[in-house]
């Protein structure tokens, strides 16, 4: 572990470094020049001369990376780029020329970019070696946050410091200019980096695995990857997704120096827009997935593009500097929660043997489209033909700047929008509500209109609890006082629910159902049970007392099973058309005692059968659900006796039944429900109540 520490480091400060050479040599290459088209083209210029070594030599750089000593390669790498980066403001105080430190700095920029796509792959291989398996994705999540969260802003900040400190030793000479500072430090940091790798962490030296194949070649392998990206649906929805989202960034980036003008804040205001784009970046990586729960990644990765775009759009508008800060964060948080799907769930979708090109292909046209898109948002920022609005809380100045934010936020907006219809998992879920209640960690529901006038109890709890004897007493009780009481259970209250239940129960070994089955045969019971009694029932303004439902799946298949709590409930969401129990009494106790009591007849059912450790699982399941909705829910220890019990669940009945009191009452005589309801006996005979 220390090792990829050390590595992590190195990665933080690498691309720190990155993104400080490639601003840093910009704003000097712009500091050139006084005329403000030429600085804009200056500006842009250099960031785009970064894009044709990705054109030529991308493709081919990962077989570089792939053949030599990988600790050597990246010392290297680092060398060079301190050599290069120094150089460059060196040619200028030792000549004073601006034609010659201009072509220097261009090929110098080509120089730079060749050994980035060397190191990158390099490094993304050597990651794997230093690590187990199970920590990838964390390692991922970690170098995402670093590179684009923690790096950039870094790099901004001191960017913004110099720029804005440089008033106060204008006059020393052109040494202390603050881009010349910036590539100076950035090239001292390069020097660090290689000394580190090359003496620090030798085990980048070693290799995993067998020695690569040598076979197909390089051309016939990229190609490979790109036809793959066209043939399979979603890959190619997330991939356009990503690669508009950084058309849109390249858009932002092209037109951000003259955007940052219009809002009359100084030349700082640029890099103070970049700090904020970035600091959501970050906060979107790191605490996007805990704010959304268990919302479908899918509709997730749309929906952060969709928020990229209305971000651009309120930058756009933007009269003052907060708002602009305010959308440059929103920007951040959508872009990095997309990144951040995107990737994840290309790792999920793309086969291992392919997943390297899948990657890279994206890296190289993630900087052609960025780059392209600078290239064309930079000229055409430059007419700045302005012109001003007065709204008379403010005014906003129209510049062509704002103009192509607002077409980059249209078009963003109608990718994100395409890749969510292309991949949405949820059809027919309202888009918002699912949104909204996933924020609040619960997802979907496409709820069935019931009119209901009754009302609907539940009994949930493990083996042995006591549902079924107190469901018993309570529909007794109700009947006595002359409500009409249903008295079901699950599974097995319907005709086809009690096939259902054999197919559930019977403990044979080869024909016991796979737990999705399960799952989904309970799903089945439910809807039945749902559609054929409790609903009728509810609508006549009946009470419905069921003895196991909805919590049951979530409990025994969601979490015993360990097939996810959330999709369970979404399932059985489904299958009830969102029909909810008005109180669920929890009968809490300990599976031991509960698997005894539960066992004393005989051997126990299939899932009686489950080991301990599933029961405890159980258990806490039914404890958490109560938990989360404690006016829903009574819960009930083990320990009184049955008519202790009985009596608690009454009065708390009672109590609900008095505030609706539409529930009707018809005069039903005791014992008659004993001959009249076949439900009723079934129960009452497994309860041991004939
Ligand atoms: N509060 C209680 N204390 C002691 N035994 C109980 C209690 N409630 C039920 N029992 C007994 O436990 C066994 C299982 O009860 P049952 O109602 O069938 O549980 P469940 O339906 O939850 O599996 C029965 O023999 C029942 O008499
Ligand atoms: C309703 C439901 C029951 N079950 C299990 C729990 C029980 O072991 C079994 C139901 O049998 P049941 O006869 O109701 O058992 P008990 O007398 O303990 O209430 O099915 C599920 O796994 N998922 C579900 O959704």
């Amino acid at each position: 572990m220390r090792p990829f520490r050390r590595l992590w480091a190195v990665l933080g400060l690498a691309s720190f470094g990155d993104w400080l050479s490639l601003f840093a040599t910009a704003g000097f290459a712009q500091s050139l020049f006084d005329d403000m088209a030429a600085k804009g083209f200056a500006f842009s210029g250099t960031i785009i001369l970064r894009l044709f070594p990705s054109l030529v030599f991308g493709p081919i750089a990962g077989v570089f990376a792939d053949r030599f000593d990988r600790r050597k390669t990246m010392a290297v790498c680092d060398l060079v780029r301190f050599a290069l980066i120094a150089s460059v403001p060196t040619v200028y105080i030792a000549t004073g020329s601006v034609p010659l430190t201009v072509t220097w700095l261009a090929i110098a920029q080509i120089c730079i970019e060749i050994t980035v796509l060397v190191w990158t792959p390099t490094k993304e291989a050597a990651v794997p070696n230093l690590l187990p398996p199970e920590k990838y994705e964390t390692a991922n999540q970690l170098s995402l946050a670093t590179t684009y969260g923690i790096a950039p802003p870094l790099a901004f900040g001191i960017l913004a410091a110099l720029e804005r400190g440089s008033a106060i030793w204008s006059d020393v000479g052109i040494w202390a200019q603050p881009m010349v500072i910036a590539l100076y430090i950035d090239a001292a940091m390069f020097l660090t980096l290689a000394i580190t790798v090359y003496f620090f962490i030798p085990e980048i030296s070693g290799r995993s695995g067998a020695p690569r194949v040598k076979g197909a070649s390089v051309w016939s392998e990229f190609l490979e990857g790109w036809r793959y990206v066209r043939t399979t649906e979603r890959v190619k929805g997330l991939i356009y997704g990503m690669l508009g989202a950084f058309s849109g960034a390249g858009i932002l980036i092209g037109s951000g120096t003259v955007y940052a003008g219009t809002l009359g804040a100084g030349d700082a205001a640029f890099y103070i827009l970049a700090v904020f784009l970035f600091l959501g970046l970050g906060a979107g990586i790191a605490a996007g997935p805990r704010l959304i729960g268990e919302l479908s990644r899918l509709r997730w990765f749309g929906m952060s593009i969709v928020l990229a775009g209305a971000g651009l759009a309120l930058d756009a508008v933007a009269p003052w500097l907060w708002v602009a800060l305010l959308g440059a964060v929103i920007i951040g948080l959508g872009a990095g929660m997309a990144f951040l799907a995107g990737i994840t769930l290309l790792q999920k979708e793309v086969g291992d043997e392919i997943r390297g090109r899948i990657f890279g292909f994206i890296a190289v046209s993630a900087r052609v489209i960025l780059m392209v898109s600078m290239t064309i948002a930079a000229p055409l920022v430059g007419w700045q033909a302005a012109r001003q609005l007065d709204l008379g809380v403010a005014v906003i100045n129209i510049s062509m700047s704002r103009i192509l934010l607002f077409a980059a936020a249209a078009l963003v907006v109608w990718l994100g929008i395409t890749a969510f219809r292309n991949m949405d998992d949820k059809p027919g879920v309202p888009v918002l509500a699912d949104l909204w209640s996933s924020l609040r960690g619960r997802p979907l529901s496409a709820a069935v209109p019931t009119d209901s006038k009754g009302y609907f109890v539940a009994f949930e709890g493990g083996e042995g609890a006591g549902k079924s004897t107190q469901a018993v007493k309570l529909a007794a009780w109700l009947k006595l006082r002359g409500y009409e009481a249903v008295l079901t259970r699950e599974p097995g209250a319907t005709d086809i629910g009690m096939r259902i239940r054999t197919l559930l129960l019977d403990t044979g070994g080869d024909s016991a159902p796979d737990p999705r089955a399960e799952a989904l045969l309970y799903a089945a019971d439910r809807a039945q049970h749902v559609d054929k009694i409790i609903r009728p029932a509810l609508e006549r303004g009946a009470v419905v007392v069921t003895d196991r439902y909805i919590d049951s799946s979530i409990a025994y298949q969601g979490s015993g099973r360990s097939l996810g709590k959330g999709e369970i409930a979404w399932v059985s969401a489904w299958a009830t058309g969102g029909l909810k129990p008005d109180l669920t009494v929890l009968l809490d106790v300990e599976p031991e005692d509960g698997l005894h009591r539960a066992k004393a007849g005989g051997e126990g059912d299939r899932l009686e059968q489950e080991q301990l450790e599933f029961h405890q699982k159980v258990r806490q399941t039914f404890l958490d659900l109560a938990e989360a909705e404690p006016k829903r829910y009574l819960v009930i220890p083990a320990g009184p006796t049955v008519d202790e019990i009985a009596h608690t669940v009454r009065e708390a009945v009672a109590e609900r039944l008095d505030i609706r009191t539409e529930a009707t009452r018809t005069e039903t005589a005791w014992p008659g429900l004993d001959t009249d309801n076949s439900q009723w006996n079934n129960v009452a005979e497994e309860a041991g109540r004939p």
